[in-house]
């Protein structure tokens, strides 16, 4: 029987001998690389934080203690340490381990996250909370990485928790010098002083041997630490940066030494105040393939083959053609420049920044920067297009609103993993921005529906100097192409019908409504189908199109309220079109983690669903179908 077998609960793992952890983290190791190469997952990130999370899991007393992963993306090994081992093998499938902490899951799992930068403004509260109802014993610990570390709602909390030198809150900072890319900025070249000098060794021999001879408590405890730590700062000067914020340094520890990190948190934990601890660790550690991964570490492949470290071939998807029309922009048009928040892979900005270096920004994970420098981009002459994830956009709603749109200027957000995603859960469902768009004055809101429409409104999007422009596209494989039979006004015609029922087809909902028009047809009801391209604003045509039918149904991959299907609804009811809309889009709740396909298809996004959904809608209101059931049935 293997050691992680035996641990059902962190109580377990603090009754491993000293001697059996490293066979246990070697352990740890093999089941990550052997689930994620047949799951796909977080792996470079997790096998970073092996020894650090057995060594938080000993020092702490879970779920008294509490303690926090930011992002959320590396708490496997927390879930395998929090009785959740025999599970693992379910890892990000429908119904099994989610792949980010869920409260569901586990009474260890405190906060459901994968947006970056969160955790410490959560220990923040959490250790105020605890002050206040008197729970003296409480600690809150929260692990953020070097490159969540960039993100500017960090460096809030930290301003707030340096304020509340009283607060027992211990914040480690998981410093492997990547977010995917190597970290950037002024705080990464801090770090990386630290990490790179050659005196670093040296440094982590002086930490180790006089934090085994400090003794464990309180802060004199604390002060013969700062002791060993003055004696650093004279060797290093960055440090010296979370020292003048009046945050208490231990550090720089080696990660995978896991007596020291252990060390290092047991007299943290004794000093009862707020503490950083510095944890220098590797992206991909223990497992070659990962650690020699240029790009990113291995930091989300996909299902790969164990030996050979090969990842299984992608398909050719929204971002490759992303990628490619950016490298073609940027030759036509100097004035472009793009913006990556530390996605510059994911996001297929790498080709531009290969094609145009000088050209390409990454700002770290600060979605919020990203649009307001992008706005001073913009006030300077230039074109910026920003490229994120849609669910990161939320983070730069009031940006875009005042910074970029309030001021006219052209800016393009490009965004990716728009729609349903599915395997990362919730918080990761592009599900939002349809709806957020809607309300910003002067935005223009492009919805390719294939990759020909894709490079078509990339580039109308581009030309447009007076305001800010969105190009949204979903996760994955591209659809087939479907050519326009017509144009009404902007909108492509799709398919023209009688006046039964008119389809809105919102981008890539257009291979979906192409197919409930087919069986729509065989059931007897006609359907025209248009593709709006723009959704924002809605071209007049559709007026009158819907005018003309005897329901409108709208098709998108977005939350239902206040969507593309509302904002037609508003349209027709200004315009005094009385003609029934229908929209059908995704139901306004967090969707627990499953295929993209299968989500889809449980919320009725499928051809054949819209079709009986739209069978149903016409027989409700049309006296003909009413007269003759049968219809419905065929
Ligand atoms: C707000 C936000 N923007 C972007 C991301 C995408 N993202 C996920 S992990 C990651 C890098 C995290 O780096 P770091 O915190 O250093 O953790 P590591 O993976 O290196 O352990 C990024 C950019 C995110 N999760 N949240
Ligand atoms: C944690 C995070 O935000 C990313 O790592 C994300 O999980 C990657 O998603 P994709 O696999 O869709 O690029
Ligand atoms: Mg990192």
């Amino acid at each position: 029987m293997g050691i992680l077998e035996t641990i059902k609960d962190p109580l377990d793992l603090k009754n491993v001998a000293a001697g059996d952890l490293p066979g246990l983290a070697a352990e740890i190791r093999d089941l990550l690389v052997s689930t994620v190469a047949r799951t796909g997952g977080h792996l470079g990130p997790n096998l970073g934080v092996v020894e650090l999370t057995i060594a938080m899991h000993r020092v702490f007393d879970s779920p008294r203690d509490r303690l926090l992963f930011d992002t959320g993306h590396q708490a496997y090994v927390h879930k395998l340490l929090t009785g959740r081992a025999g599970d693992f093998a379910t890892l990000r499938q429908e119904g099994g381990l989610s792949g980010y902490p869920s409260r569901a899951e586990s009474e260890h799992d405190v906060i459901e996250n994968s947006h970056a930068s969160t955790a410490l403004s959560y220990a923040d509260g959490l250790a105020k909370a605890f002050a206040l109802r008197g729970e003296t014993d409480r600690t809150a610990v929260a692990v953020i990485g070097d490159g969540a570390l960039t993100g500017g709602m960090a460096w809030e909390a930290l301003n707030n928790i340096a304020g509340r030198k009283d607060l027992p809150l211990i914040i480690i900072v998981n410093d492997n010098g990547r977010s995917y890319s190597p970290t950037i900025g002024g705080l990464a070249s801090h770090l990386s002083t630290l990490r790179m000098t050659q005196r670093y060794e040296q440094a982590l021999e002086l930490v180790k041997d006089n934090l085994g001879r400090v003794p464990v408590i309180g802060p004199p405890l604390y002060e013969t630490l700062h002791g060993v730590k003055k004696g650093l700062k004279d060797i290093f000067a960055p440090q010296v940066m979370f020292e003048d914020l009046g945050l208490k340094y231990v550090g720089p520890i080696d990660g995978h030494d896991e007596p020291a990190v252990e060390a290092a948190l047991r007299r943290a934990k004794a000093y009862r105040g707020p503490v950083i601890v510095h944890v220098i660790t590797h992206k991909g550690h223990g497992y070659a393939h990962a650690e020699n991964h240029d790009e990113d570490c291995f930091h989300s492949p996909q299902p790969f083959d164990i030996v050979t470290g090969e990842e299984r071939a992608r398909p050719h998807s929204w971002t490759n053609v992303f990628s490619e029309e950016m490298v073609k922009i940027g030759a036509q048009r100097e004035d472009v420049v793009a913006i990556t928040a530390a996605m510059l892979h994911p996001t297929g900005l790498a080709a531009f920044a290969e094609a145009y270096p000088s050209r390409i920004y990454d700002v770290g994970i600060a979605e919020q920067h990203a649009l307001t420098s992008a706005a001073g981009l913009a006030l300077g002459g230039l074109h910026p297009v920003v490229a994120v994830y849609a669910t990161f956009l939320n983070r730069a709603f009031d940006q875009l609103l005042m910074d970029v749109a309030l001021h006219r200027l052209p800016v393009t957000v490009v965004l990716d993993r728009a729609g349903v995603t599915g395997d990362d859960g919730p918080s990761h469902n592009g599900m939002w921005d349809l709806s957020i768009l809607q309300l910003i004055p002067g935005l223009s809101l492009a919805v390719p529906r294939d990759a020909v429409r894709l490079r078509e409104l990339l580039a109308e999007s581009v030309a447009i100097e007076d305001g800010p422009s969105v190009v949204r596209f979903p996760k994955g494989a591209l659809p087939r192409e479907i050519e326009a039979v017509g144009r009404l006004g902007e909108m492509d015609l799709l398919r023209a019908g009688d006046p039964d029922v008119l389809l809105v087809a919102v981008g890539p909902m257009a291979e979906i409504c192409m197919d409930a028009a087919a069986l729509l047809d065989a059931q007897g009801i006609s359907a025209t189908v248009v593709d709006p391209r723009w959704v924002k604003p809605l071209d007049e045509a559709l007026v009158l199109a819907a005018s003309a039918h005897k329901l409108v149904a709208v098709v998108e991959d977005g939350g239902r309220v206040g969507g593309v299907g509302d904002a037609v609804a508003r349209m027709l009811r200004d315009a005094d079109v009385d003609v029934p809309v229908r929209t059908f889009g995704i139901p306004q709740r967090f969707l627990d983690h499953a295929k993209r396909q299968k989500i889809l298809t449980d919320i009725g996004l499928t051809g054949q669903d819209l079709a009986r959904q739209i069978t149903e809608a016409v027989a409700r209101r049309s006296p003909v179908l009413e007269r003759h059931p049968a219809r419905q049935t065929q």
